[in-house]
């Protein structure tokens, strides 16, 4: 008797000292650690009371807020999930010293390396150092302008395929309600859009041809298809995770997680096949882009194959996404469609005009100046990038305040792109004739680094080009064939937050379900 009420007393002492621990352990990383820097001088918004915002972390729209609101000299300081503290740099300069002096001492964060190395691999985005440095170069002849050139045809011969895929489907909508009232339900553009990003990566990357768009039911291109899918569910299930942490969401048995690493197993399977072909090839004169990074010499079989994978990550949904934009922005601007489509109509060969050899080149596009300016304005008003991370590896100067190690930081090509402070009064208005505009005061935007949609300094984005190819290409197809028109005006708006997850947390990704209006217009 006496032994037992001893041991009750016991393990009460060890149950009281491990919920001390914890809950110490817990004041001190929510309340303590936070405060423990020399960087309280930054200016802070009002968040208030932190356990009212434990698992909040902050959007762009919120960013963009306090870039409106506080008083800030480049730098605004906030916090995050679980109370954790960010450091915004909310100015060009301070995007300046984070990205082009500080490229190799502010690194990309763990939960960032864990949720994009578990589908995209852990690829140039991800890596660091001299390790990324070496690969950069080895890569960089691959996307050199000669050989984007190149790749226009290619491209040009993949519009024409989505053209004829979004041609069916409305004509399958057209049969649907042919004999009901007429109601307008609407095509998915993001499918065939994700399709054609895969073909053409595949076809000018790897010289593989995927067939996404023609077959939807091919297997590759369905299951990426799938990995990469958005839904308002999925995206509740990611800020989830990222609540939990990352490490042990991703072994939670969520079919989710299952899924995802069940496509993830087929794409490294076919790209290790696609690598295997490339080596065995007789052809030594192969300018895919594998082919190009192969010659190199600089990296080992299965750094091809990690490479490989994370390409066709790194630049499908990017472009999709963007295109999804523009056309969610035109479709809004019926009078900038029509403008659109005549230049689009009087400068390029209709797809269907140019039988058998879709030959297109990119001197055809030395004319359509404003469907350059429709993309540059649809990069700056929505990039698909809201919100990118850092963090901190070795101490580090950012304007004129010393970033301790450990310190996490961000940069919003998103909230910069459309602030007024450096784009002008009309900032947040889809205005594509800015671009064009030769009397406007200051040019387009007081200084370069203020559009970060393809990030900057040496980790700028290695696919710029590339992928303002693919968007010419891609739109010009779409406009030059169809006008679209919003299903219901009355409910969105050109922010378009109804058509995607702004709280995404590096990506703004749009739903599979976003649904538009498309009509053929003959002549073209
Ligand atoms: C509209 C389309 C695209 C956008 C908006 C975009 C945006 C970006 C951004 C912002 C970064 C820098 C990320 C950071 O600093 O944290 C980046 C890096 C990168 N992008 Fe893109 N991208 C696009 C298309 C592509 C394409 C088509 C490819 C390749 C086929 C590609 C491959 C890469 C790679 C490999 C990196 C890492 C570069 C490095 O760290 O050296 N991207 N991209």
């Amino acid at each position: 008797m006496l032994s037992s009420l001893h041991f009750d007393h016991v393990v009460s002492t060890e149950l009281f000292l491990a919920f001390f621990f914890i809950i110490s352990r817990l004041f001190y990383l929510l309340v303590v650690k936070p405060r423990q820097n020399n960087l309280s001088h930054i200016p802070r918004p009002n968040q208030g009371f932190f356990l009212f915002r434990l698992l909040h972390e902050p959007t762009v729209r919120e960013l963009e807020q306090w870039l409106d609101e506080l008083p800030h000299k480049g730098l605004i300081r906030y916090y995050g999930l679980w109370n954790q503290e960010r450091i915004f740099a909310a100015s060009p300069e301070a995007v300046k010293d984070l990205l082009v002096s500080g490229a190799y001492q502010f690194v990309k964060p763990e939960l960032q390396r864990l949720l994009a190395g578990n589908v995209a691999a852990e690829g140039l985005l991800l890596q660091e150092g001299t390790i990324h440095k070496a690969a950069r170069k080895a890569f960089q002849p691959a996307f050199h302008a000669d050989h984007i050139r190149r790749a226009y045809p290619i491209m040009w011969e993949t519009a024409f395929d989505l053209v004829n895929a979004v041609t069916m489907q409305t004509q399958a909508q057209h049969a649907d309600t042919s004999d009901k009232t007429g109601s307008k339900e609407g095509i998915g553009l993001l499918k065939p859009l994700s399709a054609a990003s895969i073909d053409i990566i595949g076809r000018w990357g790897f010289s593989k041809d995927f067939n996404a768009v023609q077959d939807p039911s091919a297997k590759f291109g369905r299951t990426y298809i799938q990995i990469l899918k958005t839904t308002k569910r999925g995206q509740g299930t990611l800020h989830q995770a990222a609540i939990i942490g990352p490490k042990l969401a991703l072994q939670l048995p969520l079919r989710a997680i299952k899924t995802i690493r069940r496509g993830v197993a087929l794409v490294v399977k076919t790209a290790e096949t696609i690598v295997q072909e490339h080596e065995q090839s007789q052809d030594t004169n192969s300018i895919d882009m594998l082919g190009v990074a192969m010659k190199s010499g600089h990296f080992s079989h299965s750094d091809l194959v990690v490479q490989t994978v994370h390409m066709l990550a790194a630049g499908t949904e990017t472009v999709s996404g963007s295109v999804s934009w523009a056309i969610h922005l035109l479709s809004r601007h019926p009078e900038m469609q029509t403008r659109l489509r005549e230049e689009i109509r009087q400068q390029l060969p209709s797809p269907r005009s140019i039988n058998g050899h879709l030959d297109l080149q990119e001197a055809d596009f030395a004319g359509t100046k404003y469907l350059d300016a429709v993309i540059k304005e649809v990069l700056r008003f929505h990039s698909i990038n809201t919100i990118l991370w850092r963090e901190c590896v070795s101490p580090a100067r950012i304007l004129d305040t010393v970033i301790p190690v450990g310190a996490k930081v961000v940069f919003s090509p998103w909230a910069l792109g459309r602030d007024p402070n450096h784009w002008g009064p009309d900032a947040r208005t889809f205005n594509p004739d800015r671009w064009l505009d030769e009397n406007r005061e200051q040019g387009v935007c007081d200084n370069v680094l203020s559009f970060l949609t393809f990030g900057a300094g040496p980790r700028r984005c290695i696919g710029e080009q590339f992928a303002r190819a693919q968007m010419r290409c891609l739109i010009a197809g779409l406009v030059g064939r169809f006008e679209f028109s919003p299903l219901a005006p009355e409910r969105e708006s050109d922010d378009g937050l109804e058509i995607g997850d702004q709280a995404a947390l590096t990506l703004f990704k749009i739903f599979e379900d976003w649904k538009i209006q498309a009509t053929e217009i003959e002549g073209w």
